[in-house]
This record gives structure tokens, C-alpha cells and sequence, in this order.
């Protein structure tokens, strides 16, 4: 009896109330510092709760996430469907947010991988280097707004990325409607705000209802999200009609003749290089100053390596000649993560791990910064060391690869023993970060030229080297 009742029974974790399960315990900030607690509390390697009626399983362990979001990942690759988000407001359709069932999945995805990847990298290179001596210039005249420049550094790369658009140095029309755009779907896609995620059958409920301001809202949402994702589109096709159009992820991919059904891909994709580039890459180069800030030791290091490797202002083919700057950047990507929680996968079909089940349609997150913070794969997790990720170099000069990284890749990699945070910073399976290739050099280049100019110190200050 005791088998049986275990193969059918739910992981453990916090149960809440009959109804609404634990959404008055849902934690406020820091969530994954919570699961982590959970998790050591109720033991095991899976957590799982219910809001309302929706389950949901956190993975703190690694051997979790490699079993169930790797090597499952065709069943793992969904996405949790948001019926407020995607559904009211019509976001279906977004690469965040498409089934990874949807046959558009796979077109985004080959789009994205094409687009971004380190041959497309390369073309993009005088982008990268202008926008970083632009990066520069604006650190040593205004240090103090440092988080401003290394925005406006994100987002001008990006824009040109996707759409050849130059963004301007006061208000900038696109960055605003772009802000605008991610705040509505950052309260559109609140957990536990909107009932009709937990209830979709509210869905149907009419606009004109006393109780159905959801609807009202996301009805005014969905237009003005669809007139900013048309924004930037159309900007390239004018562009493109009068031949002054700079070569972008966008006009390389538009052809005349194309369907519509082609075109709307093509959008959808190119305004997830926004989505998808601009917080993140912003979050990371924070991390590393306020890093680089509180260890004057690391910092030096990696400027000798800079001056005497390269010994002039770094370049983005040179990024890959300085191990010691990947290395802190690879700790700077565990000790700090981007995404503490990547983002929710779905579970598709039913499952089971060890004596426990998944039902289908259950949300799954993978808790990177737990198992970032595994004293077993890391030890002294809290400690910020780079160290350990230091390549070893042979007699002649050469980084010893030692085999973990992937076969595409011609740098270093981690060395053997601790796992290589790479595995895990940038997401698991068939939603794995498609913006690898470009987000890393990128963040590498900006870093070495920040560390080729300044000194930085604590209390916001940047002293000329
Ligand atoms: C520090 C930089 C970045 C980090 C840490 C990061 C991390 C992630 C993570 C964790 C995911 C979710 C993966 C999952 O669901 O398992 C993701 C998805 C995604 N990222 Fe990135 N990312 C970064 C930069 C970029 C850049 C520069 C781009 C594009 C130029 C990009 C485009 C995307 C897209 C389009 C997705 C959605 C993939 C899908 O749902 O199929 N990311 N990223």
C-alpha cells in the first residue's frame, strides 16, 4: 500500500489552503531564496505547491534538471500558459511564450539560432565596438549614472541589432514604447494577480461585466502591445522601400513576396532580441561592477591580463584570448545570476520522478540559483572566486580545453570540477537561451574595455587609469 501510495503521490512542500493553495505564502521578493529554504525544509530534490488549481515543481537540484528538463526535454518544453498575458492580451504568438508543441517553435527557433549566431556575431562586431567606446566615453565624462549608460549601451546595441535603428541620446521614441511594453507585460504576467489564470473559464465572462475589469484592461493591453511590436517592423520596411535601410536581423530576413504568416514570424522573433537582450545583459555588467568594486584584487588581475595580452583598447576578436576576464565572468553569471529562476517550463504529458508523478500541463521552474549555490558542485558557494573557473594553459601558451565545453565552441571552458555555470545560467532543453553566442562575447567585450579604462572603486566612483 505504502509503494502504491507513494508512485501517486505529489513531491513534497508547503500546502496552503483548500482553496487557493499557498498564494498568501507565495514569497514577495526573492522567491528562489524561499524554494531553496523549502526545499532543504521538506527535503528531497523537488518541491511541489498548488495555487488554486495549478501545480507547480521547483527543481533545486541538478540532477533534477538535467534528468527532467535535458534529458526530457520533449516533454519538458513548454511554456505555463499565462491566460491573462497571453491569451487577453495576444501574446500567445511571442517566442517566450509559444508551446514548445507549436510548430512556430521551431521556426523561431532555427530564425534565432541563424541570427545569433557566432558567425552572425562577427558581422555584427562594429556595432559591438562602437557601442562600447560610446559606453566608455559616457562612463569617464558622468561615472555616477553608470546603471544609465550600461542601459543605454544594452539597448542601442540591440536596436541596432534587430532593426539597424540608431537610438538617439535624449528620449528615444522606440526605448520608450519598448519600457512601456515590458511594464504592461510584466503586470500582465504577475503570478496570482489575475484569476483568470487560475480559472480560464472567466475568459468568457463579457467586457461589459461589472467584475470583469481584467477583460477591459487586457483588451486596451492587447492593442497597445500590438501597435509597439509594429512599431520597429515597420520603421525597417520604410526603410528598406527608400534603400537606406542599415542591414539588421530584420531586413536580412524580409524578402518581397513573403506570406504573412513568414513576415509575422520574423517580427515575433526580432522582438524577442529586444525582450530578450536588454534587462539581461544590463543585470549582468551591474553585477560585475558592483563585483569588480568590492574585489580590487580580481580587478587588477584582470587588467594585467588585458595590458599584457592585448595592451591597447580591446577589440571583440580579442575576448577569447583572455581566460582570466571569462572566468570572472562565469563567476560573476554564478555568484550573481541573471535569471535566479530562468523561466517556467510545462510539463506536456503526464510523468513520474523517483516515486513521485507530474501531472501533464504542470508548471516546472528550474531554481538556477540554488543549484548555483550548491556547496556540493560549489564549495564555499558565497565566496566570489573566480578561480574557480581559471583555465589551465599549456607549455606553449595554449587554453587546454578540458572537454566539457561544447564541440562548437573554440574557448575556454570551465575546469574540471566544478561544473561550468554555463550549463545553467542561460536555461535547460529546447528553450535554452538562443542568444548565448551573441550575449557572451558581448558581455566579455564590454567588460575588458570597461577594465581597459577605469579603476573601480566603491561609491560609485571611476577613476582614468
Ligand atoms: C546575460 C545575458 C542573458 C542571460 C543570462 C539569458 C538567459 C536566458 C534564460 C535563462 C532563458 C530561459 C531559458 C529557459 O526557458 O530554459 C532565456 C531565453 C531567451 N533568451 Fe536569453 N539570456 C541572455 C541574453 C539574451 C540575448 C542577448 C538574447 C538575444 C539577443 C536572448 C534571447 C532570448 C530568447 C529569444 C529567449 C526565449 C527562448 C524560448 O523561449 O524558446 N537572451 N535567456
Amino acid at each position: 500500500w505504502n509503494c502504491h501510495r507513494l508512485l501517486f503521490s505529489l513531491p513534497p512542500g508547503p500546502r496552503g489552503s483548500l482553496i487557493s493553495g499557498i498564494k498568501s505564502k507565495l514569497p514577495k521578493s526573492e522567491p528562489w531564496k524561499t524554494y531553496a529554504a523549502w526545499g532543504a525544509h521538506y527535503g528531497g530534490p523537488i518541491l511541489s505547491f498548488r495555487i488554486y488549481n495549478r501545480l507547480t515543481f521547483v527543481l533545486n537540484h541538478h540532477t533534477a534538471v538535467h534528468e527532467l528538463l535535458e534529458r526530457r526535454a520533449a516533454i519538458y518544453s513548454g511554456r505555463p500558459v499565462s491566460w491573462m498575458f497571453q491569451v487577453i492580451c495576444g501574446r500567445a504568438n511571442a517566442v517566450f511564450n509559444i508551446s514548445g508543441l507549436h510548430p512556430r517553435h521551431k521556426k523561431y527557433r532555427r530564425l534565432l539560432q541563424s541570427g545569433l549566431s557566432a558567425q552572425a556575431v562577427k558581422d555584427y562586431s562594429d556595432i559591438l565596438e562602437d557601442e562600447a567606446d560610446i559606453l566608455v566615453r559616457g562612463l569617464g565624462e558622468a561615472p555616477a549614472q553608470f546603471e544609465q549608460h550600461i542601459r543605454r549601451n544594452a539597448t542601442a546595441v540591440i536596436m541596432k541589432v534587430a532593426f539597424g535603428y540608431t537610438v538617439s541620446d535624449g528620449d528615444d521614441p522606440f526605448i520608450s514604447i519598448a519600457d512601456q511594453s515590458s511594464k504592461i507585460s510584466g503586470w500582465a504576467m504577475t503570478p496570482g494577480r489575475w484569476l483568470v489564470d487560475y480559472f480560464p473559464i472567466l475568459r468568457f465572462v463579457p467586457a461589459w461585466f461589472p467584475f470583469a475589469h481584467f477583460k477591459r484592461q487586457g483588451a486596451e493591453w492587447r492593442q497597445i502591445l500590438n501597435s509597439i511590436s509594429d512599431v520597429p517592423h515597420n520603421w525597417v520596411k520604410a526603410q528598406m522601400a527608400t534603400g537606406m535601410n542599415i542591414p539588421s536581423f530584420t531586413s536580412q530576413l524580409l524578402r518581397p513576396g513573403m506570406s504573412e504568416e513568414e513576415e509575422n514570424i520574423v517580427k515575433w522573433c526580432a522582438g524577442a532580441l529586444y525582450a530578450g537582450a536588454a534587462d539581461t545583459t544590463v543585470s549582468a555588467i551591474i553585477s560585475f561592477i558592483m563585483l569588480m568594486a568590492l574585489h580590487p584584487s580580481v580587478q587588477e588581475r584582470a587588467q594585467c591580463e588585458i595590458d599584457s595580452i592585448l595592451g591597447r583598447v580591446p577589440r571583440l576578436s580579442d575576448v577569447y584570448r583572455l581566460p582570466y576576464l571569462l572566468a570572472v565572468l562565469k563567476e560573476v553569471m554564478r555568484y550573481a545570476p541573471v535569471a535566479n529562476l530562468a523561466l517556467p517550463h510545462q510539463v506536456t504529458q503526464a510523468d513520474s520522478y523517483a516515486e513521485f508523478r507530474i501531472p501533464a500541463g504542470s508548471s516546472v521552474i528550474p531554481n538556477v540559483w540554488a543549484i548555483l549555490h550548491d556547496p556540493e558542485l560549489y564549495p564555499e558557494p558565497f565566496t566570489f572566486n573566480p578561480e574557480r573557473f581559471v583555465t589551465v594553459v599549456d607549455g606553449d601558451g595554449n587554453v587546454r580545453d578540458d572537454g566539457s565545453g561544447a564541440g562548437e565552441r573554440q574557448r575556454p571552458s570551465a575546469r574540471p570540477g566544478q561544473p561550468d555555470p554555463n550549463t545553467y545560467v542561460w536555461g535547460f532543453g529546447r528553450r535554452r537561451c538562443p542568444g548565448i553566442q551573441f550575449a557572451e562575447p558581448a558581455l566579455l567585450l564590454s567588460m575588458a574595455c570597461i577594465l581597459h579604462a577605469f579603476v573601480i572603486a566603491p561609491h560609485r566612483s571611476l577613476e582614468i587609469r
